[in-house]
């Protein structure tokens, strides 16, 4: 069966809160807590066939915002719509849409007491785009047995059956929410391959929330970045990067360089410095660093999502 085209989505204006919660203190008394604001008058716009880059701090909306997509969750006030262009619709309890997302978290919602293979029937009964071949591929390469049950498994193993529902579901719209929990190094690279690889040969509408950023922003076509419930910027990954540069070369001509832009990263190894700078350099800049010896670099997303996202910026561009 033909997957239909990658599905988009769109939020407008939308708030999700959650009511207030009857808590156990210390002491054995119970008490309510207020209501969290969780995303307060989200509006974006996800294009359909890109991979999506999903940045926050922590608390600040991302699994809220993911799980709307996936009909997870409902939002108190503002729309929330789905699918392919043209034809996008409300997700909850709308059976066309949800059997087209594909939401994992973090160790991806699995049965402990079942074994992997049993899951795996199941997401192959759910997913009309299921992909065994690759479902089975994926767990040797992640030297995951279908025999165990969940409760066996470390939690970068649990992590990377959940790497494997997402990626062999091939659905139109696939949402990873920090699925690299626990992964080592090596595995997370081979996670990343394997994404870019599929969605290669698979296009889609990819959603990937990470706080791992240097490691993943080479995967995004487009950024979301999500502060205290709100959309704090969203745009594409190329105009992210003309937003800022880096220098890297002797201290002196760096710090010449730098005149009166502002700083957003300085690091220093022995008489090397290397700054990350806000704006774009002009002809002229980019002539001088040249001749004295100084690199000129792309934006590190890190730097930039540190920054934008700093609460001492409060109030300030
Ligand atoms: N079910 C819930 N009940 C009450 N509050 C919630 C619930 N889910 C999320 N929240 C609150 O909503 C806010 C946003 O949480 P969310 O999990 O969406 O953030 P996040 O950006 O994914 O964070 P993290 O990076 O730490 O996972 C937080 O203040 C959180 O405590």
């Amino acid at each position: 069966m033909t997957p239909p085209a990658p599905f988009g989505a769109r939020l407008d204006d939308v708030v999700v809160r959650f009511g207030k919660q009857r808590r156990m203190s210390a002491d054995g008394n119970t008490f309510r807590e207020d209501a969290t604001t969780a995303l307060d008058g989200v509006g974006l716009t996800v294009r359909p066939g890109t991979i999506t880059g999903i940045l926050g701090r922590n608390g600040a909306g991302k699994s809220t915002m993911l799980s709307l997509l996936a009909a997870f969750t409902r939002p108190t006030s503002g729309t929330v719509r789905v699918g392919t262009e043209g034809a996008q619709e409300d997700p909850w309890e709308n059976a066309w849409v949800t059997s087209n997302v594909q939401l994992v978290r973090e160790s991806g919602d699995l049965q402990d007491d079942e074994k992997l293979s049993e899951t795996l029937k199941y997401y192959a009964d759910l997913r009309p785009y299921w992909d065994v071949d690759l479902a089975g591929r994926l767990l040797d390469m992640f030297e995951v047995s279908p025999r165990k049950k969940p409760a066996a498994l470390s939690r970068g193993k649990k992590s990377a059956v959940g790497a494997t529902i997402g990626l062999a579901a091939r659905a139109p719209l696939t949402i990873f929410d920090e699925v690299y929990l626990g992964m080592d190094a090596p595995t997370r690279y081979a996670f990343y391959d394997e994404i870019l690889a599929d969605y290669a040969e698979h296009p889609r509408t990819i959603l990937l929330s990470s706080h791992l950023v240097e490691e993943v922003e080479r995967l995004f076509e487009d950024v979301v970045v999500l502060d205290r419930g709100r959309v704090l910027l969203a745009e594409t990954a190329e105009e992210m990067g003309r937003r800022g540069f880096s220098l890297t070369g002797p201290a002196s001509a760096v710090e010449r360089l730098t005149g009166e832009r502002r700083i957003l990263h300085r690091q220093q190894l022995g008489a090397t410095v290397q700054v990350t700078l806000e704006g774009a350099p002009d002809d002229g800049e980019a002539a001088t660093a040249r001749d004295a010896g100084v690199e000129l670099g792309s934006l590190p997303l890190q730097d930039l999502f540190v920054r934008l996202t700093d609460p001492a910026r409060k109030g300030t561009s």
